[in-house]
Order: C-alpha cells, then sequence, then structure tokens
C-alpha cells in the first residue's frame, strides 16, 4: 500500500517521501480515508506509530482542495497537552505541508503573546495550540475560532481529563456546530472514552491494537527497590551499564529538580523539565537531549505525551505514576518507529498499588530484575528516603494543571477534588526536604537557581559523555569516598549477612547473565567475603 493509494495527492506524497516514509502504519492506513470521508472518528494506536501523520495527511488534503469560506480564516484546530508537543505537531504540518499553499503556526503559553498576535492576524489556514494560551488569545480578542472546519485533539483522552476539560469545553462553544471532530491517543479509559462519544457525531472508531496496549518493541522490566536507594541503584546502572540518552520520570517536579541535581553532581550530566521551569530553559534541555548532547533528562509528566525522541534508548520510571495511563505514554518515549527500547520501573513496596493498577491496564504482569549489589555511598541527605505518597487511585498529583495559564492547579470534577488537595500538601510537604542536621540541604538552597538555568555541573562533568567515554576507568575528585558496603536499602551489610548477600547476587548475577553480560550488577572484585568482613567490621567500629 502507498500513500498515494489512500488518496493524498502528489505534494504531500512527494513531503512523505522525502521524509523518508515509503510504506503508511497500520493507524495511517485506517486513518487517512477515514478522514477524507468527512466523518468524526475516535483513533487509537499504539505510542510511536504514527497517529501524527494520520491526522496532518488527511486535513492537509482536505483543506488543499476546498477553499475557505473567508480568506486568512483558520479552518482546522489542532490542540495538544503540552507546549513542547505543539511545537512538534506544527514543525510536522510543516513539514507535510512545505509544497502546499497553507499557513500553518502555533501557540503556547510562556513566551510573548505579541508575536501571536501579529501571525494571527496575518491569516492562518492550520492553528496549533495548547488550550491555556489559545483561551488568553480568546480573551483578547486575536483570535477567531467561527470557521473552524477541523477540530483535532491529540493525546485526546488527556485532553478530556479533568486536568483540561473545563477549557476545552470553552474553546468547543466558539467553534461552529457543524464540523469534524478527530480524537487521537495511543489510550482511553472507559470513562474517557463515554465522553468523547458524546462529544463526537456518529464516530467511526478505528482501535489498531487492542485499547492501552504497551508497545511489543519496549522490553519493559521492574526492580523493586527503596525510595531512598533509587538515586544510588539510578546511578549505579547508567555509569555502570552505560547508558547514554535516559529519559527519566519522577512524580513531582521538586524530585526532578533535586534528581537532575544529584545525578549531575555524581558526575552524570542532567537537566530537568517540568511546569515550573522557564519555556527557555524547557526549550534548552529539550533540543540538548534530543540532539544528543545531554545524558540525562529528568522529567515529570509533561514530558510522557507525545514527544518524539529518535532512538531514545531508555526510560526510567523513578516513581510510578498514579494514572495507570500515563505509564504507556511514558515508556512509549522509546520504542518508537520500528526501534527497540528499554524501559525500567524503579518500585518502592509503597507503590504496590500504582504496579498493579499498571499490570491490569496492560493486561500483563511486568518482570521484576535484581537489584544490583554496589557499594552505595554515605549520604547525611535523607531528603529521598521518604516514600511515594500512598496510592489515592486516579487524578494527576503533583502536576496541577497540563499546560496552565498561572501556576493555580485546574478545578476538577467533584470525583477528584480530594486528591488534589492532597496531592498539593504532598507537593508542599517534598518541598521541604529534611536533613539530620536540621539545615536546608543544598538542593533545596540551590533549587531558586537551578529553575529556570542549567543545573549546576559538577567540576569534572564537563560535556556530556558518548557511551563509554571516561565511565568507570577516570578517577573523579568528586566521587564518593570508600564506603562500608550497604544492601540496597541503605542498612551496613554485617559479617553475618555475607551468606544473605551471596544469595542477594546471585539472582543479579543470573539477570545479568540473562540480559547477555549488559549488565555489570556485581560488586567489586577480589575475595567478596573478606572484604564484606573487612567492611563490616570497619562500620561497626566507627558506630561503636
Ligand atoms: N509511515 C511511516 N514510516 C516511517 N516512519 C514513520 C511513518 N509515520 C510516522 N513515522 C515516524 O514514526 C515516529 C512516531 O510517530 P508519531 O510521533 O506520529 O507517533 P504517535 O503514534 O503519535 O505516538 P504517541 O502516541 O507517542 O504520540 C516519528 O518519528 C515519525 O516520523
Amino acid at each position: 500500500m502507498s500513500f498515494a493509494s489512500l488518496g493524498l495527492s502528489e505534494p504531500i506524497v512527494r513531503a512523505v517521501s522525502e521524509r523518508g516514509y515509503t510504506i503508511p502504519t497500520p493507524i495511517q492506513a485506517q486513518a487517512i480515508p477515514a478522514v477524507l470521508s468527512g466523518g468524526d472518528l475516535l483513533a487509537g494506536a499504539q505510542t510511536g506509530t504514527g497517529k501524527t501523520a494520520g491526522f496532518t495527511l488527511p486535513i492537509l488534503q482536505r483543506l488543499s482542495t476546498t477553499s475557505a469560506s473567508r480568506p486568512g480564516a483558520i479552518r482546522a484546530l489542532v490542540l495538544t497537552p503540552t507546549r513542547e508537543l505543539a511545537a512538534q505537531v506544527e514543525e510536522s504540518v510543516r513539514e507535510y505541508g512545505k509544497y502546499l499553499d497553507l499557513k500553518s503556526i502555533v501557540i503556547f503559553g510562556g513566551v510573548s503573546i505579541n508575536p501571536q498576535i501579529s501571525a494571527l492576524r496575518r491569516g492562518v489556514d492550520i492553528l496549533v495550540a495548547t488550550p491555556g494560551r489559545l483561551l488568553d488569545h480568546v480573551q483578547q480578542k486575536t483570535v477567531d475560532l467561527s470557521q473552524v472546519e477541523i477540530l483535532i485533539l491529540d493525546e485526546a483522552d488527556r485532553m478530556l481529563d479533568m486536568g483540561f476539560i473545563r477549557d476545552i469545553k470553552k474553546v468547543l462553544a466558539l467553534l461552529p456546530k457543524k464540523r469534524q471532530n478527530l480524537l487521537f491517543s495511543a489510550t482511553f479509559s472507559d470513562e474517557i472514552k463515554t465522553l468523547a462519544d458524546g462529544l463526537l457525531n456518529k464516530p467511526s472508531m478505528i482501535e489498531v491494537a487492542r485499547r492501552n496496549t504497551t508497545t511489543e518493541l519496549v522490553e519493559q522490566k521492574v526492580m523493586l527497590v527503596e525510595q531512598k536507594a533509587k538515586r544510588h541503584v539510578l546511578a549505579h546502572l547508567i555509569k555502570e551499564q552505560q547508558w547514554f540518552q535516559v529519559l527519566v520520570f519522577t512524580r513531582t517536579k521538586h524530585g526532578a529538580n533535586r534528581l537532575a541535581e544529584q545525578l549531575t553532581k555524581g558526575g552524570i550530566p542532567s537537566l530537568a523539565i517540568h511546569g515550573n521551569k522557564s519555556q527557555n530553559a524547557r526549550t534548552r534541555a529539550l533540543a540538548e537531549f534530543k540532539s544528543g548532547d545531554l545524558q540525562v533528562l529528568v522529567a515529570t509528566d509533561i514530558a510522557a505525551r507525545g514527544l518524539d525522541i529518535s532512538e531514545l534508548p531508555h526510560v526510567v520510571n523513578f516513581e510510578l505514576p498514579n494514572v495507570p495511563e500515563d505509564y504507556v505514554h511514558r515508556i512509549g518515549r522509546t520504542g518508537r518507529a520500528g526501534s527497540s527500547g528499554e524501559a525500567l520501573s524503579l518500585v518502592d513496596r509503597e507503590e504496590s498499588k500504582y504496579l498493579s493498577d499498571i499490570e491490569k491496564l496492560i493486561k500483563r504482569q511486568l518482570p521484576r530484575i535484581a537489584v544490583p549489589v554496589f557499594d552505595m555511598p554515605v549520604v547525611a541527605d535523607d531528603s529521598d528516603a521518604r516514600p511515594p505518597r500512598a496510592p489515592q487511585g486516579r487524578g494527576r498529583q503533583g502536576q496541577g494543571r497540563g499546560e496552565g495559564r498561572s501556576a493555580q492547579p485546574r478545578s476538577a470534577p467533584r470525583a477528584a477534588e480530594g486528591q488534589r488537595g492532597a496531592s498539593r500538601s504532598a507537593e508542599a510537604r517534598a518541598a521541604q526536604p529534611r536533613r539530620a542536621d536540621g539545615n536546608a540541604p543544598q538542593a533545596a538552597r540551590r533549587e531558586g537557581a537551578a529553575d529556570g538555568n542549567r543545573a549546576p555541573r559538577s567540576a569534572n562533568a564537563g560535556a556530556a559523555r558518548k557511551p563509554g567515554e571516561g565511565q568507570r576507568s577516570k578517577p573523579r575528585s568528586d566521587a564518593p569516598a570508600p564506603a562500608p558496603r550497604r544492601n540496597a536499602d541503605g542498612t551496613l551489610v554485617r559479617q553475618n549477612d555475607s551468606r544473605r548477600t551471596d544469595r542477594s547476587a546471585a539472582p543479579a548475577a543470573d539477570a545479568r547473565k540473562r540480559e547477555g553480560d549488559k549488565g555489570g550488577l556485581s560488586g567489586n572484585g577480589g575475595n567478596p567475603l573478606r572484604e564484606v568482613f573487612a567492611r563490616g567490621l570497619n562500620a561497626l567500629r566507627k558506630l561503636a
């Protein structure tokens, strides 16, 4: 099957083949004719399977073969949940439409509104926007949506959930009654699907794979590890396994800042991206990460949806999301367009409910792998020893609005009201890290500086490293001092624990074997029993 055979004109097919696409993906093969027929559509297909072109190409086709009712009028409106996704979608519109006489622009918050006003004045056929900034334009009467022929909700289930639904309803009220509605996502919960059905007019429904399934191209694993050990385990894995491009998801903005700072201090260049960062910092962090100049991007769910990072090899859930669909989207940043990838979830026992919700959604049990055995540095700062919040059901925590016009959290439907209150106070708690000596830890004091700026790098972190470059061999001045051998939960390995240690090392070694020795999961060389004995004795002396 070819793109031309789906009813697309030569200029569109030419642009698509210049992009390197020869065969439509299954969602494109089904969605393109359905959109061209003019009806409403609810389309679901796994992450990274080409949904963007699935709606963009037929929109371009429809608009290029009919004329606007009024010159310069907005004819298609694409809404996305995040600024970065809006920018990405509009880039695709421009690329696929480069041989057509259609104009597109993107508008989102966090940047000056004036250039957007000027661009809207000049006339535009396809507008890609985040809802918050779009409503700002509505309020200032700088946008006219009365001629919109096609509305597209990308990441539709997110757009219709409690974070966005009020804004979406305001936008819908401004659109002509007669229009084509297109809803695309990799996930649709039953309640969102029912809501979507109510908004659509006799929609066709396309489901390429079973709803809410994760892509087969991602190898998913779970490591059961205590919250306070997670950052050490993560740093160890990144160094030992020489992971380069790693996207790490945390539950809160503060947690993202803190982890990015800790990793950077430990010699792993990292930046955080979340809703409290300036747009400049967000754009820069994502660009550096996409281009391969940045080793680790620590993100909240702001980066979970839609972002297309070419051949991203690793996604890590530092904490599990409390909305199981978000798991599907997070891990879907890897394993895209036919490439394979790995997703590792670090799960504290307090998160076991989230894990079972996720496994229920994706209808499979995720394989558990052993925690690596290694020397964990002793740290006075136990600010991340706090376990994650106990599961409280659905509803996003600690994120507030997806792309708000203000820092105020969105209002939520009744059922979720209590959860959001809980989430805010939990975020506030997390904003006050504790330290044994009662002083604010460095991370907290630096937070202001780190926010919106490049996270401070350690003296010899220098430029981002390529895989294999100086990760193990170079001694670093900021490397943690040799420490007593500890278990993954931070407790000292005692003399009597040696058999236990050996037993816990065994599954790790097995896991490494299973993984074709990618692992590096074992401890130091030499005689492990003697080493454990000596270290244990040392530590006990110190304690005494
Ligand atoms: N027909 C095609 N042939 C080859 N590559 C394609 C084709 N269509 C899309 N792609 C590529 O596949 C990747 C994923 O596409 P896209 O971002 O549209 O996925 P998606 O289904 O919207 O994912 P998500 O659910 O995460 O938003 C992109 O890099 C895109 O360029």
